[in-house]
């Protein structure tokens, strides 16, 4: 059973699917903070949040259990994504639920500010009947600015055209024919719009880019007398500026929706004349959030139950054909980083892959990710996979290098790998027979065929007679029983490779008597997953 967390209020249709979704339990708690919040989240395999809960690195801190986060919404600013990775944990969000919503909030707010909605609703209610102060503008003819062109920047310049306004755009991967054809004009930088515009709405999220866009200095370009709006992310305009805006008569008007720090009561905006702000209330309509919330639902408990990794933030997605097509391959990969690990146990500087054949078809990124969670698993003493093994390879400064090549070889499909640790190198090669049967088809320059699973003996020996004998007689006396034997060779007489699978794993008795037969060079033990057993990323 897996175990799901809610964590903000979320709509009663996402609940629903969660309590008839097989295999899975779940507890709603939102509020949760600090401590309380840490040491919640290490009960539980899912988590779905909105924008309230933070989940900090100190939130994550030493949890070995959580293994995703679901935003149902856009932004996933409220979660440390780079410690989630590092925890191994898969951010996803649900890019498309609220779109519409979000963009009618921001015409909605336009529309209030033109028309001092507000103000004169305030007024009404205080006993005035002021027709002649609430002189409005009209939006027809007038030109907006749009600053991302991306889901909710496009449904709000389509909106606008059909208020039959002029708009004006600015995004840098928007292309000059796509904006033609949408009826958006393009401009090169925000600095060229700003003294063009009598709107300007903004739907980017909040990076070091978009970070006070709208600041002192664009005050002095700006068309005098514009309407600002913010539904995107607090912080994209410095509300400093904001207020000197307004003051000086720079700007007729602000509307916000969200704030740099929420939740968020008191604002030097907040009763300024011309201002008009809601409480993060883009995407708060029951369509949107019926279509978050379900959506979050099923991109988690396909993750819990299948493996399927769709809309991540962190990782490159998994979705269940490809995981599917591709298991037996992730499954070759993760046991050859789980082989390279017990063949070079320290001093590792970098790790060339060579995947060859048909396979350098498949997203070869994550078979690469596979074989960095298999080399690191048994090293540390947290949790490693798809999601976090490569960062943990470049972040203990190994070097990891991929390279593809269409030529078949000798297999249909195989994976090479060369490990290079102080001038000494060590090269593996894998494949898959049928679905599912992992072999080793090479180790060094010497060919053989081996199941690439349980307890495995890989010794370098002389090619003489008598040799392989002896490490059966001396396993023999052990009691360590041989299953089956691999023997490559490149010269007769010259050096030789055995691989031999066993029944059990050696003693070090038994090892240190193999060890100290003469003609044998190195002798390695091996433990891998038996034929079937795969990690719990993998097995879905
Ligand atoms: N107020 C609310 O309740 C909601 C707010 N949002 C926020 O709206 C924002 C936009 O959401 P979507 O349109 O769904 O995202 P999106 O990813 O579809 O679009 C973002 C666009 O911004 C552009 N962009 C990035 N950096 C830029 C820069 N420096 N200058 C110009 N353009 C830049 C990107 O190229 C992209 O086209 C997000 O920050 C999201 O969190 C989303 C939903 C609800
Ligand atoms: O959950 C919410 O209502 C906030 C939506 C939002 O800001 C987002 O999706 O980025």
């Amino acid at each position: 059973m897996a175990s799901v967390i809610v964590l903000d209020k979320l709509a009663q249709e996402g609940l629903d699917m969660l309590e008839a979704a097989p295999g899975i339990d779940y507890e709603v708690i939102t509020g949760l903070a600090g401590d309380e919040l840490r040491e919640t989240l290490t009960r539980f395999d899912g988590a779905i949040c909105r924008s309230g809960v933070k989940i900090t690195a100190d939130a994550l801190e030493g949890n070995r259990r959580l293994k995703a986060i679901v935003r149902a919404g856009v932004g996933t600013d409220n979660i440390d994504k780079p410690a989630a990775t590092k925890a191994g944990i898969v951010v996803m969000n649900t890019p498309a639920g609220n779109t519409l919503s979000t963009a009618e909030h921001s015409i909605a707010l336009m529309l209030a500010l033109s028309r001092n909605v507000a103000p004169a609703y305030q007024s009404l209610i205080e006993g005035r009947w002021d027709r002649g102060k609430f002189m409005g503008t009209q939006v027809a003819g007038k030109t907006l600015g749009v600053i991302g062109l991306g889901r909710i920047g496009l449904a709000v310049a389509e909106r606008a055209l059909g208020l039959e306004m002029r708009v004006l755009g600015y995004d840098p991967f928007m292309t000059e024919e796509r904006a033609q054809k949408l009826g958006i004009e393009l401009v090169k930088t925000v600095d060229e719009m700003l003294p063009q515009i009598d709107y300007m709405t903004v739907h980017t999220p909040l990076t070091d880019e978009t970070r006070n866009l709208i600041d002192m200095a664009q005050l002095e370009i700006i068309k005098p007398g514009a309407r600002l709006i913010n539904c995107a992310r607090g912080g994209i305009y410095n509300e400093l500026a904001l207020v000197e805006g307004l003051k000086s008569g720079k700007l007729a008007g602000v509307a916000l929706d969200v704030y740099p720090d929420e939740p968020c009561t008191d604002n030097p905006l907040f009763g300024m004349p011309g201002v008009v702000c809601t409480p993060h209330l883009g995407a708060s309509t029951e369509e949107a959030q019926t279509s978050v919330a379900t959506e979050a639902v099923e991109l988690l408990t396909a993750f819990l139950t299948t493996g399927a990794i769709r809309h991540a933030v962190n990782v490159a997605a998994l979705d269940p054909k490809t995981l599917e097509s591709l298991r037996g391959y992730l499954d070759v990969a993760y046991r050859l980083g789980r082989l390279s690990a017990c063949a070079q146990p320290s001093g590792l500087s970098a790790c060339h892959l060579l995947y060859r054949g048909e396979i350098v078809h498949e997203d070869t990124k994550l078979l690469t990710s596979a074989f960095a969670a298999g080399l690191l698993e048994g090293a540390l003493d947290e949790p490693v996979n798809l999601v976090n093994a490569e960062m943990m390879l470049h972040s203990r400064g190994i070097e990891l290098v991929e390279e593809s090549n269409s030529d078949m070889g000798a297999f249909r499909s195989s994976m090479a790998v060369e490990l290079s640790a102080g001038g000494t190198t060590k090269r593996f090669s894998g494949t898959l027979f049928g679905k599912e049967m992992p072999r080793l088809v090479s180790v060094d320059e010497h060919r053989l065929e081996a199941y690439l699973d349980g307890s495995m003996l890989i010794f370098h020996h002389q090619d003489l007679p008598g040799v392989i004998g002896a490490v059966g007689t001396t396993f023999g006396e052990h009691g360590v029983n041989i299953a089956q034997m691999a023997v490559g060779r490149t010269n007769p007489g010259g050096e030789a490779v055995g691989v031999l699978n066993l029944d059990g794993e050696p003693s070090p008795e038994a090892m240190d008597a193999v060890k100290a037969l003469p003609h044998i060079t190195t002798a390695q033990s091996v433990c891998l997953p038996k034929a079937g057993e795969l990690p719990s990323w993998l097995a879905g």
